[in-house]
C-alpha cells in the first residue's frame, strides 16, 4: 500500500472512535413547561426559579417563599394561561414549536454556506437541556461550537444563565469542544431592519391605523438594572433605533416593559398601565408588538394577546393588534443567519 502523506496513520486497535470536522451551532431559549397539568407546571417553575440568576432574593428566604407560596398556587394559576395558548396539534408550547421551526429552517440556510455545519437547539429550563444537546453535537463531530442565546437585548436573568449552563456541561467533558457565546444584537442594523419591515407588513395588513404602538419589553427587577445589568439600556436603545428607522416619535412608539413577577418595582413604565392609562385618555386603537421576544410565547400570546387586549378594551379602548415576533418568518431567519455568520468568523469563509 502506498502511504499519502494526506492519510492519517491506521489508529491502535484500542484507541476509542473519535468524530470530528463539524462545526455546532446551539440555538437556545429560554424552556416552557412540558404540560399545563399541575405537576408539568410545578417542575418547570422549580428549575426557572430556583435559578440564581433570575431570583437574586436571600436564598433561605428565597426556599421558603418558593415552595410554601409560590409553588402551591402559581402552577394551577399559570397552567390555565398556557392551556389557552397550547399548540395542542403538537401538544406543546408555541415557544418550543418555534424555535424548533428557526433551528431547521437556520439549518437549510446554513448548509449552502458550508457543509461542516450542524444546528441544533435547547431550552435553559426543561427539555431538551443544553447538556444533552451539547453532548449530542460534539458526539456528531463538532470540534467547535458556537451557543446562541436567543435574546437579542442581554440580561444575566436570560443570556448569562445559558452560559453559566453551557459552562457547566463542558466542565464534564474531557474533550471539550472550542466553546463561543453569540453577544447580544439588539443594536445591530439587520434586526432593527427586520423589526421594522415585520411591523410595517403587519400594520399595513390591519383594517384600522393604530394611534400609538407600544415596543413591549419583558421587565427585569430595577434593582438589577441598578446593579449594572446593561438590560434597560439595550431596550432603550433598540426603541430608539426603531423609531429613527420607522420615522416615528416618542409619543407614537412608546417603549415599556411588561411580565413582572414579585412586589418590588420593576423596570417602568409598565405595559399593563401605559395600556390603561391609553384607553381611559380617549385612545381608541394601539398596536403592541415585542422586539425582545425571538419567538411567540406565554408572555406574548397570553399577556399581551388575551390580558392586556382585555385590558384596553375595559377601559374605553375599542381596536388592539397583538403583533407577532418574528419566529420563524423571512426577516426572523435573516437575522438569526446573520448573527450566526457574524459570530463564526474565523470558523467558517467569510
Ligand atoms: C425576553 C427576555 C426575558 C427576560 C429578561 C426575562 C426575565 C425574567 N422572567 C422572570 C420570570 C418569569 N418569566 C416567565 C416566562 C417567560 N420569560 C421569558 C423571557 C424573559 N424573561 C419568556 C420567553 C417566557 C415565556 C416562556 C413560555 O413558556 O412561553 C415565567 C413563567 C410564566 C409565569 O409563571 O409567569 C416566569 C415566572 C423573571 C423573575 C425575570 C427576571 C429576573
Ligand atoms: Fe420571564
Ligand atoms: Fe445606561
Amino acid at each position: 500500500m502506498t502511504i499519502s502523506p494526506d492519510m492519517p496513520p491506521p489508529a491502535p486497535a484500542d484507541h476509542p472512535p473519535v468524530a470530528y470536522g463539524r462545526i455546532g451551532v446551539l440555538i437556545v431559549n429560554l424552556g416552557t413547561p412540558s404540560g399545563t397539568d399541575y405537576w408539568s407546571m410545578r417542575r418547570y417553575l422549580k428549575e426557572f426559579l430556583s435559578d440564581r440568576r433570575v431570583i437574586e432574593v436571600n436564598p433561605l428566604v428565597w426556599a421558603f417563599v418558593l415552595n410554601a407560596i409560590i409553588l402551591t398556587t402559581r402552577p394551577k394559576a399559570k397552567g390555565r394561561d398556557y392551556a389557552k395558548i397550547w399548540n395542542t396539534a403538537r401538544d406543546e408550547g408555541p415557544l418550543l414549536t418555534i424555535t424548533r421551526a428557526q433551528a431547521e429552517a437556520l439549518s437549510a440556510r446554513l448548509a449552502t454556506r458550508d457543509s461542516r455545519l450542524v444546528v441544533d437547539f435547547a431550552m435553559r429550563y426543561g427539555a431538551p437541556s443544553i447538556a444533552d444537546r451539547l453532548a449530542a453535537l460534539q458526539g456528531a463531530g463538532c470540534e467547535r461550537i458556537l451557543i446562541v442565546p436567543l435574546y437579542p437585548q442581554y440580561a444575566a436573568a436570560t443570556t448569562a444563565t445559558v452560559a453559566d449552563k453551557a459552562f457547566d456541561a463542558l466542565k464534564t467533558m474531557r474533550w471539550q469542544p472550542a466553546a463561543r457565546i453569540a453577544p447580544p444584537w439588539h443594536d445591530d442594523g439587520v434586526y432593527i431592519d427586520a423589526l421594522a419591515e415585520d411591523l410595517e407588513r403587519h400594520l399595513a395588513a390591519l383594517d384600522f391605523e393604530p394611534q400609538v404602538i407600544l415596543a413591549s419589553f419583558h421587565g427585569i427587577p430595577k434593582s438589577y438594572h441598578l446593579k449594572g445589568d446593561p438590560y434597560a439600556c439595550q431596550c432603550a436603545k433598540t426603541a430608539r433605533l426603531l423609531r429613527a428607522r420607522l420615522g416615528m416619535g416618542e409619543d407614537k412608539l412608546r417603549l415599556t416593559f411588561q411580565s413582572r413577577f414579585g412586589r418590588e418595582e420593576w423596570l417602568q413604565p409598565y405595559t399593563d398601565a401605559t395600556v390603561k392609562a391609553l384607553a381611559e385618555s380617549g385612545v381608541k386603537r394601539i398596536a403592541v408588538f415585542n422586539p425582545g421576544f425571538v419567538a411567540d410565547c406565554l408572555e406574548t400570546l397570553e399577556e399581551i394577546g388575551v390580558e392586556n387586549r382585555d385590558i384596553f378594551l375595559a377601559h374605553g379602548g375599542e381596536k388592539f393588534a397583538a403583533i407577532p415576533c418574528l419566529n420563524a418568518g423571512e426577516a426572523g431567519l435573516r437575522v438569526l443567519e446573520h448573527v450566526v455568520v457574524r459570530e463564526l468568523s474565523g470558523w467558517i469563509a467569510g
